[in-house]
Formats: C-alpha cells, sequence, structure tokens
C-alpha cells in the first residue's frame, strides 16, 4: 500500500514532458496480434501498469514482447492461445481489446467478462454486436464472452448507439482481415482512434476515415509487424495543464498537442487561464482570478470525461458557481466526495454537480476512487492550506507515469510512502518530506523487461 503526500501552497513553474498515450498504446498493443509476420516495434510506450497488464495478456496467448526504454517489441508470428483469464482482464478492461484481433486472426476467442468499475457499468453490447454483424457467434456464460466464426469474418455495415472508443477500436481491428469492407457508422472519432488506425495501416490494413463519424476498413488477407510511434497523452497533458493553473503557474507542457485538446483549451481560456500552444506544445499561465464556467462532457471532439474531475479542482478554486455535467458515464462523481473532505461545497444532481467556487482547500486523508479522481485530488493538494495524503494510488499509477518526478521537477512539494501492510507492522509511517535527494524514490521501469 503507498500514497501521494502532497503539501500545498507551490507554485508550479517550468517545463514537463508528456509521455506516450494510455488510451494509444493499449489498442495498438493489442492490435500488434494481428501481424502474422514480422515484429512491431511500438515507441514512446509509456512504462504504466496498464502497459504492463497487457503486456502479460498477449504473452498468456503466446506473442513474444519485450519492453525496454519506452520501446515494446511484439513478435506474435505463433500465437497458442485464444483465451485471455480473468486474472488479467479483470485488472484492466482496456484488455477486452484483444478480442477483435484474436477473433480476426484465429477465428475463435474466449475472454473473461470485463466487469463495471467505480466510473460505469461500461457494458460490451456495442462490441458483441459489431462482431455477431461480422459473422461471429457470440456466446457468454461463466464470466466468459466466446465469439467464433465459421471461417473469415465478413465486412458488415454497424450502426453503434453510442460512438463507443473501445466498440470502434475493437470493431476496426476485427474487420481488417475480413472478407470484403466493413463500415462503422457513429464512429468515436478519439485522436487514440486516428493512431490505431494509422498503425493499423502501417500494418498492411485499409482503414479509411478514422477521426470521422464513418469508418470504412476493407478487408486483407494478411498483416505484417510494424513500426509506431504512439501519440502523446492529451489527457496526462491536460492534467499538467490544470496543476499549472491551480497553482497561479507558469507551464509549458512540452509534447501537448493543442488540436487534441481542444474543448480544454477553450474552457481554460473562458476561465481567465492564458494558453499558448505552439508546435511542440502549450504554455499555460494563470496569473488572475479564474471565472466559473459550465462543463459537459461528451465524446470527442467534445470535452473529455476523462479531464471532468481535474477541471473540478480548477472550478472549485474559480469565482462562482460552475456546472460540470457528466454525459459519458453514469457514476462518474466518486470524487465529490473526495473533495468534500477538503473543504469544497458541491452539490450533486443526477447527471449535473453544482460546483461553488473560492474554496480554501485544506489538507486531509483522501483517496483516488479512480485513475482521474486521483490526478484530481493532486491538483486540489497542490493548493490545499496543509498536508493532503492521497491513498489509493493503483488506481494513479495505471496512467501518470513519473508523477511524483514531474510534479516536483515543476516545484511541487509531492512525494510517495510506501505503507506497511496492517498486518505485518503496526509503525507508524512518516509523512514527513524525504530529503530532497531521497525524492522521488517511485521506480516505474519495469522489473520484468
Ligand atoms: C482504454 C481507453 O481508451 N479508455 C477510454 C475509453 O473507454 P471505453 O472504450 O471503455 O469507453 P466507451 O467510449 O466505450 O464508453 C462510453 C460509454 O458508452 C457505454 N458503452 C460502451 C460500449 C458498449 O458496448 N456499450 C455501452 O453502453 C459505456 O458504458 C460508457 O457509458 O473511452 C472513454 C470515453 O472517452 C474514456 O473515459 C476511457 O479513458
Ligand atoms: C477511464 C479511464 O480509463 P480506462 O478506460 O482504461 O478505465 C481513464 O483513462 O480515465
Amino acid at each position: 500500500m503507498s500514497k501521494f503526500i502532497v503539501r500545498g501552497g507551490k507554485r508550479l513553474t517550468g517545463t514537463v514532458k508528456v509521455s506516450g498515450a494510455k488510451n494509444s498504446v493499449l489498442p495498438i498493443i493489442a492490435a500488434s496480434l494481428l501481424g502474422q509476420e514480422g515484429e512491431s516495434i511500438i515507441s514512446d510506450a509509456p512504462p504504466l501498469d496498464d502497459v504492463m497488464t497487457i503486456n502479460k495478456v498477449l504473452e498468456s496467448l503466446g506473442a513474444g514482447i519485450t519492453y525496454r526504454d519506452e520501446v515494446i517489441r511484439v513478435n506474435a508470428q505463433n500465437l497458442t492461445s485464444s483465451e485471455a483469464p480473468y486474472e488479467w482482464v479483470s485488472k484492466m478492461r482496456a484488455s477486452f481489446l484483444v478480442m477483435g484481433p484474436l477473433l480476426a486472426r484465429l477465428g475463435e476467442t474466449r475472454i473473461s467478462m470485463p466487469g463495471g468499475c467505480a466510473i460505469g457499468t461500461r457494458p460490451i453490447d456495442q462490441h458483441l454486436k459489431g462482431f455477431e454483424a461480422m459473422g461471429a457467434k457470440v456466446t457468454l456464460g461463466e464470466g466468459y464472452v466466446e465469439a467464433k466464426s465459421d471461417g473469415r469474418l465478413r465486412g458488415a455495415k454497424i450502426y453503434l448507439d453510442f460512438a463507443s472508443v473501445g466498440a470502434t477500436e475493437n470493431i476496426m481491428m476485427a474487420a481488417t482481415m475480413a472478407i470484403g469492407t466493413t463500415t462503422i457508422e457513429n464512429a468515436a472519432k478519439e485522436p487514440e482512434i486516428v493512431d490505431l488506425a494509422n498503425y493499423l495501416n502501417a500494418m498492411g490494413a485499409v482503414v479509411r476515415g478514422a477521426g470521422t463519424d464513418t469508418i470504412r476498413i476493407e478487408g486483407v488477407d494478411k498483416l505484417v509487424g510494424a513500426p509506431h510511434t504512439v501519440i502523446p497523452d492529451r489527457i496526462e497533458a491536460g492534467t499538467y495543464m490544470v496543476a499549472a493553473a491551480i497553482t497561479g503557474g507558469d507551464v509549458y507542457v512540452e509534447g501537448a498537442i493543442a488540436d487534441h485538446l481542444g474543448p480544454v483549451v477553450a474552457k481554460m481560456e473562458e476561465m481567465g487561464v492564458t494558453v499558448i500552444p505552439d508546435e511542440n506544445g502549450i504554455r499555460v499561465i494563470a496569473d488572475k482570478p479564474l471565472r466559473a464556467v459550465d462543463i459537459k462532457t461528451l465524446p470527442y471532439p467534445g470535452f473529455p470525461t476523462d479531464m471532468q474531475s481535474q477541471m473540478m479542482a480548477l472550478l472549485l478554486s474559480s469565482t462562482g458557481t460552475s456546472v460540470v455535467t457528466e454525459t459519458v458515464f453514469e457514476n462518474r462523481f466518486m470524487h465529490v466526495d473526495q473533495f468534500r473532505l477538503m473543504n469544497a461545497e458541491i452539490k450533486v444532481e443526477g447527471r449535473s454537480s453544482f460546483v461553488s467556487g473560492e474554496t480554501k482547500f485544506v489538507g486531509a486523508k483522501v483517496t483516488a476512487t479512480d485513475l482521474r479522481a486521483g490526478a484530481a485530488l493532486i491538483c486540489a493538494g497542490l493548493v490545499a492550506e496543509g498536508t493532503t495524503e492521497v491513498g489509493g494510488t493503483h488506481h494513479i499509477d495505471r496512467g501518470y507515469v513519473n508523477l511524483t518526478e514531474k510534479l516536483v521537477g515543476l516545484g511541487a512539494d509531492i512525494w510517495r510512502v510506501s505503507m506497511p501492510e496492517p498486518a505485518a507492522s503496526t509503525e507508524a509511517v512518516t509523512t514527513e518530506a524525504p530529503a530532497r535527494a531521497e525524492a522521488p524514490a517511485f521506480n516505474v521501469q519495469p522489473t520484468w523487461a
């Protein structure tokens, strides 16, 4: 067990570099299963717990994987299994993204049912509807989803009831080796979809229209491993933009792509933050009081649900009342109770939160209820009076590379402590900051590379 400890009151300045996007690298690693020959070389692969998990899934399927210096090499020529076990899928929903590639490659697959999680029930009906339309026979039972095709999948026209990111990716991957053309209508348009399509095309696939709401995939006979560099993580970038703004800072977020962050930039500007994008990143300067604004999460290019909780932290410190409406996930206000422990005033009514500004955050013991909630609590901790302890670090480790190092590099007073397991020891854990030379002690380099 471990915690992040944040002592509030430091203004952030300097440059922070964004890592490769979690939500790009996960489907791309899954897609590497499609390579019948050669090797895929995936660069800028962030050393996150989620990446380790999906690598384990691929290894369990028989793929050869090495991971060094943020480069993953996948050799998927000889797959030995079509089953993704509970052990890995239960750790991370995105493991389910191996279903499309396995169906295309092996004609059958059995995958543990991905459960719901803190932010919502997250059904997979749209994924399965797509596979069935392409001729797969899907059965559910004993906690597993099985899909089988009678020979190769067949191209089909698939309309998604919701522009689901995962369903678009899974269907797109399954369709690459189908007979004929598949059309996905009401497809998700996220930059990560475009990144995946670029990688698939480099492998020999014919995917057109990614980034629009209609994607056409012409099936081909064979895909081969290919090199690809993952796009920068727009949510990590947005998180550092919020961290900079909430502390009244001046930070250059290197690698951030302004085009991928349209609504985040727009809303921060509406609040009174100065945002200066250039071709290598985005500079954020907050040198005046911030105004309240309303936020509504939507699929891309709308305001990203994955930035909702961090933005709520910023709105809490603005002047006035803001309304935050969450339309993507039905239960993504878990951070509200945690913010309340830090002195925030927020009223939740259905899918909307009424957020009172001018919060004088007070340090408290809080818990990351999900990945972005954790990031948001750390942002609040940066300006809180006193010390904030953020537990639930396993959520945060899913999506932020070297979080303490990056924030310390900007001048934040944050470190991480490892807690002894209660049964093993009753020793108190110190929340004193380690000497700077010792901090940060957290090493996220994979140990099994
Ligand atoms: C690994 C990854 O890329 N994760 C992202 C991805 O998750 P993920 O791909 O799971 O998100 P989706 O876009 O699929 O989900 C959006 C909404 O659609 C619903 N839905 C989805 C599929 C389905 O078959 N049926 C259905 O009802 C979900 O319950 C949710 O309410 O997009 C989300 C929305 O931008 C982000 O928050 C996640 O960070
Ligand atoms: C919800 C998220 O991710 P995932 O879909 O991997 O749970 C996220 O990145 O905020």
